[in-house]
């Protein structure tokens, strides 16, 4: 690859590359190599890292999925079973999302049971802010709590989770949240040996592995559960595991529609189950955690009392947010600025290699882009202000060029990467987008928030994990204050 842009070290070896992987700053290294090389850089012997427009399309989009994904994905197994999300090939990953795809269409996330769970869960976090009033709210652990118990109620109800009032429940949030297996599952994948060898004393240093035992079993018991409502994730796949039971009891002539699927047992439905429930949680509360601290700080203010407006002329009972398009823009400019998931989503050249961006990679290359680079390095799409949280972008009429382009808004939106694209991206997208609208809708008509004092701007850089990232100082304390006096506020 010495005919790509980058350090020359790079020529060499990926030692650096893996400091800041240990060190949580993978995602602001690769994106201080965009600004010095360009949209695309060497990043390690065998690695290189886009963010143009033309590499999203090639290596997310084409054939439907992209290229496969990289054996990086295998840190992800989950009850030692492949999921949809850690599925290498394209084939094997179709054949998944065939069985599970419907359960979050946008049709059935904005289904009235499925929605009303939100809006209750959203009415508790009002409580919460009720109750701080005078004080100030840890919005970190109340935003986990309502991914987590929103999620679940996609993937259970009745059975999903009530951490923001029950503390048995939170507990599981927190053991999810406050993982901090990084640098242990890193040496695992990157010298499996070594790692076994020190393991333990890994242990003594506080390089812990993953440990979710009250998240494990909360999905083994709920993931048995037969009576899941028609919405869920659970009530879908436990139809399939009845219907392949049926299938396999006829003869091979009747074999029907469920051979095209992938055959799924009771341990691959926890796992996917679980796989699902993580994958709610610190991405939904994250994006909305930062989104929030970003509207509280006084150089948003303006979006804030702007968003506040557009709330109150259309109060209550419309859930489908058509009349909400400054809601919209907050919500796009958020995930553009805090992309829960910023980082490197590794994928690998396939047979024969391929010509991105001009390049030629050959087969086996690792390529990426990552989100925190593809929303500003493109000048053309983002314009001069890349670093901006500036909602209106996403609202601009279009000018002559952006025509031709199709559109102003049309062209950002096909760089938008916060949820990935193509086949493989975010299968929960629907779901986040509600949870977070109806939150910010709850919050917002009814107060302002302002950081508390005792927050400083390093509790909120962005600390990487081993796939999504998090405030450093792993808090995020908002004051409250009612818009129209204490005694106004109406849950
Ligand atoms: C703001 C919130 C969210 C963001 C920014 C986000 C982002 C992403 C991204 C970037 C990917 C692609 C990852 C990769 O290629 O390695 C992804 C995949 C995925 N997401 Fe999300 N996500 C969010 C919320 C959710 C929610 C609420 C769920 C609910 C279950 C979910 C479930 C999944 C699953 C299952 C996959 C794997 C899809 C596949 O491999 O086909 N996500 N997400």
């Amino acid at each position: 690859l010495s005919h790509i842009p980058g350090p020359f070290y790079t020529k060499f070896t990926s030692l650096l590359l893996k400091y800041h992987e240990l060190r949580a700053t993978r995602t602001k290294y690769i994106h201080s190599l965009h600004l010095r090389y360009g949209p695309v850089v060497r990043v390690a012997p065998n690695e290189v890292s886009f963010a143009s427009r033309e590499a999203v399309k090639e290596i997310y989009c084409s054939g439907g999925s992209g290229y496969d994904k990289s054996a990086w994905y295998d840190l992800f197994k989950v009850y030692g079973r492949r999921t949809m999300f850690t599925t290498l090939n394209k084939d094997d990953h179709a054949k998944r999302k065939r069985i599970l795809a419907d359960r979050y269409a946008n049709s059935n996330v904005m289904r009235e049971p499925s929605l009303n769970g939100i809006v209750e869960r959203a009415e508790r976090v009002v409580q919460r802010c009720v109750e701080s009033l005078g004080g100030s709210l840890d919005l970190y652990i109340c935003l986990h709590s309502y991914a987590y118990d929103c999620v679940t109620h996609h993937l259970f109800h009745p059975y999903g989770a009530d951490s923001l009032r029950n503390k048995q429940d939170e507990e599981i949030m927190r053991e999810v949240t406050f993982d901090d297996s990084l640098q242990n599952r890193q040496l695992s994948y990157y010298s499996p040996t070594l790692h076994k060898a020190i393991s333990k004393f890994l242990y003594i240093w506080g390089v812990k592995p993953r440990e979710t035992p009250l998240a494990d079993k909360f999905v083994l018991d709920t993931a048995a559960k037969t009576d899941a409502a028609p919405f869920t994730l659970l009530n879908r796949l436990q139809t399939v595991l009845s219907t392949q039971s049926t299938d396999n009891n006829k003869s091979n002539e009747d074999d029907n529609e469920s051979s095209k699927l992938a055959k799924i047992d009771q341990l691959d439905i926890a796992a996917e189950l679980l796989d699902h429930m993580v994958a709610g949680i610190d991405t939904t509360g994250d994006a909305l955690c930062f989104l929030m601290w970003e509207l509280s700080q006084p150089r948003s203010f303006r979006c804030q009392t702007k968003l506040r407006q557009e709330l109150l002329s259309f109060p209550g009972e419309d859930l489908s947010f058509d009349k909400l398009p400054y809601l919209d823009a907050v919500v796009m400019e958020g995930l553009r600025c805090f992309p829960a998931i910023p980082m490197s989503l590794p994928r690998i050249i396939p047979r024969d290699g391929r010509t991105i961006n001009g390049y030629y990679l050959p087969e086996g290359t690792t390529v990426s882009c990552q989100a925190h680079s593809v929303h500003r390095i493109d000048r053309e799409a983002w314009g001069p202000d890349p670093d901006a949280f500036r909602p209106e972008r996403w609202l601009e009429k279009e000018g002559k060029k952006d025509k031709e382009n199709g559109g102003a808004v049309e062209a950002r939106k096909k760089v938008f990467f916060a949820f990935a694209n193509g086949g493989r991206g975010c299968v929960g997208k629907h779901l986040a987008l509600a949870e977070m609208k109806i939150l910010l809708r709850e919050v917002y008509s009814r107060f302002t928030t302002l950081p508390d004092q005792t927050m400083t701007e390093k509790d909120m850089e962005m600390a990487d994990q081993l796939i999504s990232s998090r405030p450093a100082g792993l808090k995020c304390l908002l004051r409250f204050e009612p818009i129209g006096g204490q005694e106004e506020v109406v849950v």
